[in-house]
């Protein structure tokens, strides 16, 4: 990791970090000794700064590309997607001004008109059997999101591999909570509208940490994205073929804060901007305490135990009152 232009000591607003990266193939095919050094940098990247960037993945572009095409239809046509909240298994669309994204606090304020849409997909089990009909998804839809449904599913198993490794924890710990029909995966894709010329600086969305597990994260070559280091804001600029790595709280809570669920948010930009999330959440029965790993345990747990679905509902209830 470096501050990229602290040198120069000119970054015009924020200084824009180098995160440190991650070859998801290499790990694959690497030898014993090569997966060894590359859960030693994953494990030194969550402990210093909890986000990482993974290269020569199996998830292509095509995703966003083509929620490109869908987020430009006519209104009237996206609404016949309209999300209802009753029905999560159903995938939908959540059109503007619907609820103000991620107004959790902090000393920014996000844009008083919301300026995001999204369309979202619950998934549940690693089989390729969906949870909803194909027929429920918008044409455009149909090929690409349960092949990236599929496939990210997969990226998130071999993160848990190099976390497993990582923590020097036996095989398949983090992986066997996300195993039932119970486990709660999401995809969000979002547009975010540019800003109106105005001369304050706006977020598009809130400050905040992600709820559960691992996050995948896809934007388009555009920038907007900031997280916080020990107190300070860095711009995370784009890079093209590479998805971020980001974890939620619950990895904080399995590791003892060992390894860090980054604080992040997004600042509005010139550009439309979109992205492509996955969030993982392990069974909504399974109970988080911290880890056996050794760096987990040096000092007593920091939080009792709680199970995914207590902690959904203690954050449901934390937003309400914002
Ligand atoms: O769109 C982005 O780049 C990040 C959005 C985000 O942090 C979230 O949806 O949790
Ligand atoms: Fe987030």
């Amino acid at each position: 990791f470096d501050n990229e232009d602290n040198n120069q000591g000119q970054c015009d607003n924020l200084c824009s970090i180098d995160v440190n990266e991650i070859d998801v193939s290499k790990f694959i095919s690497g030898t014993s000794e090569e997966k060894k050094e590359i859960a030693l940098l994953f494990d030194k990247t969550f402990h210093e700064y909890g986000l990482i960037r993974l290269i020569n993945t199996n998830l292509t572009s095509k995703l966003i590309d083509k929620a490109k095409e869908f987020f430009s239809l006519d209104s009237e046509i996206k609404m016949k997607y309209y999300l209802n909240r009753t029905h999560l298994d159903t995938p939908g669309y959540k059109p503007l001004g619907f609820e103000s994204v991620g107004n959790y606090g902090g000393e920014k304020q996000t844009s008083s008109v919301d300026s995001t849409e999204a369309f979202f997909t619950y998934f549940k089990s690693q089989s390729k059997q969906l949870n909803f009909s194909i027929d429920t998804l918008p044409e455009e839809f149909h090929n690409v999101i349960p092949e990236y449904i599929f496939q990210s599913r997969k990226l998130i198993s071999i993160v848990h591999n190099i976390a497993d490794l990582a923590l020097e924890l036996d095989e398949n710990t983090f992986d066997r909570n996300y195993t039932s029909d119970n486990a709660s995966f999401s995809l969000r894709l979002t547009r975010y509208l540019p800003t109106k010329d105005q001369e304050e600086e706006e977020l598009a969305f809130g400050e905040h940490q992600d709820y559960l597990g691992f996050t995948l994260l896809q934007n388009d070559n555009v920038p907007g994205l900031e997280v916080n280091m020990n107190g300070k804001w860095f711009r995370v600029d784009p890079k093209a073929n590479s998805l971020l790595l980001l974890g939620g709280q619950l990895i904080e809570r399995w590791t003892n804060n060992y390894w860090i669920s980054i604080l992040h948010r997004v600042a509005t930009v010139k550009q439309l901007r979109y992205s492509a999330l996955i969030f993982s959440g392990p069974d909504l029965n399974t109970l988080i305490e911290t880890l056996p790993c050794k760096n987990c345990t040096l000092t007593k747990s920091k939080y009792a135990p709680v199970t995914v679905q207590e902690h959904l509902k203690q954050k449901e209830m934390a937003t309400l009152h914002h």
